[in-house]
């Protein structure tokens, strides 16, 4: 099978055999999956030769665009050497010493220590066994409890979908674990009625120690967020809700995990979402932009205060790719690409000041109730009513795949999550690159408004 096979045959042989995430097979096996063939900078090509600006960046990761050579060359020049051992049986190898080495220069604060993963899902999995294994250490087991948000979003294995807030995805697979409880998450556009966003916030982050203390506050043992909600929508959290967060795990001495799957490496205009809402992780959780999505890895940055308890103990946990040589060769190299092209800078002094200004004039549309966007990661909710900021009378979800449906066929990637409307896409894109994404999200939202007047959705 080749590139070059037509099209319904491909998309046939893919029908009959391959089971895709998040997808109603039966439905995509009817319509046919779009058959991406190449990458260079923000473009996709499809097997129709349909040249497709990623407004998503693949899912959130591919932070310095498609097609790099020297990346490659870096991969296959350590498949040669060293394609493969484990760190297991008190080895080592340097792509993993010198990746955990530059990823403690990089993080804030003192997150010296790195545990590695496949990706983010299961390095939420080694930070439940973490936080619990730390305190057990420090003789309170029974502080097992983790605190997380609805409509967060931490990955799908059984861990990372317990920490997870999705109910839908609870309901598959009888979830959460044992040990999880949630708040709230701070969405003030859809729930904060007539607060204003900085009361909304407040209230939402004080909802965190009404909880520690109705689980018990001897019994709690982190509390696990996104600075920013990526898979919820591009949720921003109102000033001060981070602060209130922090104050009270400081409070009561439970440990803060941040999730940076989306947020970390350039996203938010800094290194890391942290530094963008000076956040003081104890564990923070990273993957996606760690490799720009060209080889599967993420990773838990853990403090000395955490790493000193672990190193007391046999932490019986990791993977058999835990710290592949390959994936940290990757890694390094996708690092320092970062760093000699200047792509935060980039990202803080151009791209994200300019897609700002383009993505906020987007709100005179008839359809769009609010903008928001931090750095390189936008949303936009849709509303039938801008003053009420009303929900659509339809599903949750029906007109944002309508606008996404327009996005596609105008070549461009755009998410939906419900009615709003999402975009991350590479931290290399220019700003007439920019200009294209704005010119095709518009006519998605002008036909997807079209269409939706015609249904009679508003
Ligand atoms: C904050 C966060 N934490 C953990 C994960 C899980 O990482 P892995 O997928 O590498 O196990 C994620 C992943 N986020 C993610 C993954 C797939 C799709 C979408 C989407 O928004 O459509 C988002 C994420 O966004």
């Amino acid at each position: 099978i080749t590139n070059h096979l037509p099209t319904a045959e491909l998309q046939a042989i893919d029908a009959a055999h391959h089971m895709h995430p998040f997808t109603n097979d039966g439905e995509l096996g009817q319509k046919g999956a779009r058959v991406i063939t190449s990458a260079k900078g923000v473009f996709l090509k499809d097997s129709e030769g349909e040249e497709i600006l990623d407004g998503m960046a693949g899912l959130w990761c591919v932070n310095i665009g498609y097609g790099n050579d020297s990346i490659a060359e870096v991969a296959a020049r350590q498949m040669r050497e060293l394609p493969y051992y484990n760190t297991f049986f008190q080895t080592t190898h340097v792509p993993a010493i010198a990746l955990a080495q530059k990823l403690a220069q990089l993080a804030p604060g003192d997150l010296n220590h790195v545990f590695y993963a496949n990706g983010g899902s299961d390095a939420n999995d080694t930070n439940i066994r973490m936080v619990r294994t730390y305190w057990a250490e420090k003789g309170q087991p029974e502080r097992d409890v983790i605190i997380s948000r609805w409509n967060a979003y931490h990955g799908s294995t059984i861990g990372g979908t317990s920490l997870g807030g999705m109910k839908g995805m609870h309901g598959q697979g009888s979830l959460p674990i044992p040990g999880i409880e949630f708040i709230e998450q701070p969405n003030w556009y859809a729930e904060g009625g007539d607060m204003t966003p900085e009361e909304f916030g407040l209230a939402r982050a004080q909802e965190l120690e009404a909880k520690i203390n109705e689980v018990g506050a001897d019994k709690v043992a982190a509390f696990i967020g996104e600075p920013i909600q990526g898979a919820g929508g591009v949720i921003v959290a109102p000033d001060g809700y981070w602060a209130e967060i922090q104050r009270i795990c400081q409070k009561y001495d439970i440990l803060l995990i941040v999730d940076e799957v989306i947020t970390g490496f350039g996203r938010t205009g800094n290194w890391f979402g942290s530094q963008t809402l000076d956040l003081k992780p104890d564990i923070m959780t990273v993957a996606k932009g760690l490799s720009s999505g060209y080889v599967p890895i993420g990773a838990s940055l853990v403090s000395d205060k955490v790493a000193e308890v672990l190193a007391g103990t046999e932490f019986n946990h990791g993977y058999t790719y835990s710290g592949h040589p390959v994936a940290c060769a990757v890694a390094l190299e996708n690092l320092r690409i970062m760093e000699e092209e200047g792509i935060i800078e980039h990202v803080r002094d151009v791209a994200a000041p300019y897609l700002a200004e383009k993505w906020h004039e987007l709100a005179d549309h008839p359809m769009v109730g609010e903008t928001k966007i931090v750095g390189l990661m936008a949303s936009l909710a849709l509303t039938p009513d801008k003053d009420a900021r009303a929900p659509f009378a339809s599903d949750a979800g029906t007109v944002g795949l309508i606008v996404r449906e327009r996005s596609f066929a105008n070549n461009l990637i755009m998410r939906h999550v419900g009615d709003r409307m999402v975009i991350s896409p590479p931290l290399v894109i220019t700003k007439d690159e920019i200009d294209l994404l704005i010119a095709r999200a518009r006519k998605a939202l002008d036909e997807g408004y079209e269409i939706v007047k015609e249904k009679g959705l508003m």
